[in-house]
C-alpha cells in the first residue's frame, strides 16, 4: 500500500501473523535513481536517492524471506535493471498491473498493462529468465471472466517452477476487482473462482478481507492458494492473528514504536496513522489535528507518550539494533 507498506508496517503485519508482506509500489524510474546503502546505525538496508538522504525503500534482514518488492513499470529492460538492484534483499518481485490511478496509467504502468498482454509477457519473461528470485504480478479482473482467463493464461505461459513448493513464489496475483472498481465496491468471488479453475498456477485472492475468518472463507470461495488483505490490515494489522484482533489503539501504538525504531519517513507514518484514525473516528478530533501538525517522529512520539521509548532507542541504537 502506497505510503503505508513501508518497513514498520510490514513488520507489524508479520508480527501479527502475515506470512508474506508486499511493499508499497515503487516506480522503476525512481529505484534506478537510487543506490544501495547498508545502514548500520538502524540495522537496515536502504535504497537511497543518489546525492540525497531520501530513502525510497528500506528493508532489513528480519523480513528478507518474506517481503515482496512491488514495482511499477512499463518496460521490460528497465524493470529488470531495477529489479536486479533489490532482488538480493527481498523474497520476490511483484509487478503492479492493477493500479488504476492516472499517474500510473498515463505512464503505461499499473492497469494500463492489462490491455497490453504482449508487454506483460515481455516483462514477466525478462524477469523470470534473469532473476533468481520469484516473480509475481498483481492484476485485476477484466470486463468479462473470459477476458481475465485469457490474460491469466498468457501470464501462466510465461512459465513457473515445476516444483510446487517453489511455484508458490511465482504467483499471478488476482485482485478480484474490475479496473473501474474502487476499493469500497463489493468484490466478486465467483469470478475469481472461475479464473482459478481455469489455471494451474497458484492464485492469491485479494479484496474485502476484514476479519481473520475471511481469509479461509475467501480462500475456499475463490479456490485460491492464499489471500491478501490491504484495508483490513491497514485498519487493524492484527487481522492476521489467529488469536483474534487486538484493540486497534494497541496496534496503532505498536506501529508508532516500530516507526520510531526504524526511523520511518514521517510522511509515511503520518499518512498511515491518519488512515487508521479516519476509519474509527475523525481527523477533526485533537489526535487527528495533532498528527497533521507533527513534523518529526519526535513529535509523533510525544503525541503518543512514547518519548521515553524514542529517547531510549536513539541513545542505545547499537544495543537494541536487530532486536525488533
Ligand atoms: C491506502 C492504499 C494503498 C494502496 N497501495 C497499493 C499499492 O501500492 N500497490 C497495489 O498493488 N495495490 C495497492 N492498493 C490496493 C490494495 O492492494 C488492494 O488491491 C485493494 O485495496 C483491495 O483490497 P482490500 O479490499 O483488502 O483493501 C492500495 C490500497 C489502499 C487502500
Amino acid at each position: 500500500m502506497v505510503r503505508v507498506g513501508t518497513l514498520p508496517f510490514r513488520l507489524l503485519a508479520a508480527q501479527y501473523g502475515a506470512d508474506i508482506t508486499y511493499g508499497e509500489e515503487i516506480i522503476d524510474h525512481k529505484l534506478l535513481k537510487c543506490e544501495r546503502r547498508v545502514n548500520e546505525y538502524i540495522g537496515s538496508t536502504d535504497f537511497v536517492e543518489k546525492g540525497t538522504d531520501s530513502v525510497v525503500f528500506r528493508t532489513c534482514h528480519q523480513e528478507r524471506n518474506h517481503v515482496v518488492f512491488q514495482m511499477g513499470t512499463s518496460d521490460a529492460v528497465r524493470a529488470l535493471t531495477a529489479a536486479k538492484m533489490v532482488c538480493k534483499d527481498v523474497a520476490a518481485i511483484d509487478i503492479n498491473m492493477g493500479c488504476p490511478k492516472s499517474f500510473s496509467v498515463s505512464g503505461g504502468m499499473g492497469a494500463a498493462l492489462l490491455s497490453k498482454p504482449e508487454l506483460i509477457h515481455d516483462i514477466l519473461t525478462m524477469l523470470k529468465r534473469n532473476l533468481d528470485v520469484p516473480v509475481t504480478c498483481k492484476i485485476r479482473l477484466l470486463k468479462s471472466s473470459q477476458d481475465t482467463v485469457e490474460l491469466a493464461r498468457r501470464i501462466e505461459k510465461t512459465g513457473y517452477p515445476v516444483n510446487c513448493v517453489l511455484s508458490l513464489v511465482r504467483i499471478p496475483l488476482i485482485n478480484c476487482r474490475k479496473v473501474v472498481d474502487r476499493p469500497r465496491d463489493p468484490a466478486k468471488w465467483g469470478e475469481i473462482a472461475d479464473i482459478v479453475a481455469a489455471l494451474s498456477i497458484p492464485v492469491i485472492a485479494n479484496g474485502d478481507v476484514f476479519e481473520y475468518d475471511d481469509f479461509q472463507r475467501i480462500k475456499t470461495a475463490a479456490g485460491a492458494s492464499s489471500v491478501m488483505a490491504a484495508r483490513g490490515a491497514l485498519w487493524n494489522a492484527s487481522i492476521f492473528s489467529s488469536q483474534g484482533k487486538l484493540h486497534w489503539e494497541d496496534v496503532k501504538r505498536e506501529y508508532v514504536r516500530k516507526s520510531i525504531f526504524w526511523e520511518n519517513n514521517v510522511k509515511s507514518t503520518k499518512h498511515t496513522l491518519k488512515e487508521m484514525i479516519m476509519h474509527y473516528s475523525s481527523l477533526e478530533l485533537p489526535e487527528g489535528k495533532a498528527i497533521i501538525k507533527s513534523e518529526t517522529l519526535a513529535d509523533i512520539a510525544k503525541l503518543y507518550e512514547e518519548e521515553k521509548y524514542y529517547q531510549f532507542v536513539n541513545e542505545n541504537r547499537f544495543l537494541v539494533n536487530g532486536s525488533r
